[in-house]
């Protein structure tokens, strides 16, 4: 028979009792060592491993209150926590037994004991022990894969009234289970919070899954989110996960939810409904528990009055629903990302000392930033990349398209950015005053202000 791979250290002060548990074990695990000193415990530790310990309970001659062992047990289980520790006594003291195993004692076996049960008692003992490493093993895997796919947690930065309120609401909703929508424009930061609610949420030790449904096709939208089984069609060579599976006792984020067509949107219903999925190809279900937060830049009431998303669905996502301004809602918050990013891609780029201008901020913070957050982040990496000097100036900041087609002159101040810009955008849009507007960012009336200012006439 092959013997098991295991370190056994047997302690007790009787001889005899160390002679017959060597040729006891021996033949069934590799490695047997036997002490008759307790005291020689902390030494054996120091300097071994041993799956398994086998102690007895009295070592002064005469002695039977088991206290000895009790002692010397403590003394293990505080120096290895989770150590597997056997009991021998010769007198089968069941007061002692309870003791012991409220230390942390494993089992107990009784002397003079049955050589089956001596190696049943071990072996039983030393696989609990197996059991518990891979479990350790598997759940610091599992952490370090939730910390890969949640991404490491970046700070969201905030400080405008709209943002206080924000961070109000993910402190308040993020430890519940309610489904949670955010809106927002495009690069607003809705993902960003989407993570924040989860790395708050009592599920965040395990996964964040993203699914963004903006870029998923109609016929793969089932195996995606469901998975499949092996075969259930052609491209299926084997089973596979879906999103809902993946995100089991975490959260899953659905982007872009309002890009769904009406057949996809019934089919995640019915999953959201019953907390249950069933596989393409397969026909059992499979119950799955995910907290939901959908993600969208549409405004989801307006589709549902044109019958374009169900009202049902909204209703199943939008518990508590978050609304991410545009950036030029909080212009407070302009300098501050400013400063934040310029740390972040001064660091990436290894260029220190990297200032911006007050000009240069009061710059960004006037321009409409239709691409939200996003875009002042690639405006602040890119000026990093291209500064030749320590102090960023508003010019640094105009490699736009909208300003860039002429080239930025050498020096401007900030009056002439703002009327190069507006002009750019009326130019671009063919003199249409609105649509300049909109795109960036201003109404009517500041526009036709801002024009008036600089003397611009069309
Ligand atoms: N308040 C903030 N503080 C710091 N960084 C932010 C903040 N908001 C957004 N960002 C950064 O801006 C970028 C865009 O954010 P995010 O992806 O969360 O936006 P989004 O609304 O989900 O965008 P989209 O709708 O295009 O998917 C990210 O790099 C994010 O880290």
């Amino acid at each position: 028979m092959k013997k098991v791979p295991a370190h056994i250290l047997v302690i007790d002060d009787d001889p005899d009792v160390l002679h017959t548990a060597r040729i006891v074990l021996k033949p069934h695990f590799s490695n047997i060592t036997v002490e008759s000193s307790p005291e020689q415990i902390n030494y054996l530790l120091n300097h071994n491993h041993y799956d398994v310990i086998l102690l007895d309970m009295n070592y002064t001659t005469g002695a039977t209150s088991g206290k000895e062992g009790l002692f010397w047990l403590k003394n293990v289980i505080n120096k290895n926590p989770g150590q597997q520790v056997i009991m021998m006594t010769a007198y089968g003291d069941i007061k002692l037994a309870v003791e012991a195993m409220k230390i942390g004692a494993a089992d107990f076996v009784v002397k003079p004991w049955e050589n089956e049960k001596l190696q049943a008692t071990v072996y039983a003992a030393y696989n609990h022990h197996q059991s518990r490493q891979e479990v350790e093993l598997l759940k610091s895997k599992n952490s370090g894969l939730t910390q890969l796919l949640g991404g490491e947690e970046a700070e969201i930065i905030g400080r405008s009234e709209a943002m206080r309120k924000i961070f109000v609401t993910i402190d308040k909703v993020a430890g519940t289970e309610a489904n949670i929508l955010i809106l927002g424009d495009n690069g607003t930061g809705k993902e960003m919070v989407a993570r924040a609610l989860h790395n708050k949420s009592p599920r965040n030790d395990k996964v964040f899954i993203k699914v963004d449904l903006g870029s998923i096709s109609e016929n793969l939208f089932e195996s995606e989110l469901f998975g499949h089984k092996k075969g259930a069609f052609t491209d299926a060579r084997e089973d596979r996960t879906g999103r809902f599976e993946l995100a089991d006792q975490g959260t899953l984020f659905l982007d872009e939810i309002g890009n769904l067509s009406l057949p996809m949107q019934a089919k995640l219903l019915t999953a959201i409904q019953h907390k249950e999925i069933v596989r393409v190809g397969g026909n059992e279900s499979i119950p799955v528990d995910c907290r939901i937060i959908a993600a969208t830049n549409s405004n989801l009431n307006q589709l549902v009055a044109a019958g374009k998303f169900r009202e049902d669905l909204l209703y199943r996502i939008n518990t508590v629903e978050v609304h991410l301004p545009r950036l030029s809602e909080r212009e407070e918050d302009i300098p501050l990302l400013a400063e934040h990013f310029l740390q972040v891609y001064s660091q990436k780029y290894r260029k220190n000392n990297l200032t911006i201008s007050k000009k240069a901020l009061d710059f960004l913070s006037s321009f409409s930033w239709p691409g939200n957050i996003r875009e002042l982040q690639h405006a602040i990496e890119r000026a990093v990349i291209m500064a030749d000097d320590s102090i960023l100036q508003p010019t640094d900041f105009l490699l736009n398209e909208k300003v860039q087609t002429s080239g930025p002159p050498d020096s401007v101040n900030m009056d002439e950015v703002e009327k190069m810009t507006i002009e750019k955008a009326i130019v671009k849009n063919k003199g249409n005053i609105s649509k300049a507007a909109k795109e960036l960012g201003l109404g009517r009336t500041t526009i036709y202000r801002k024009m008036d200012k600089y003397g611009i006439r069309y």
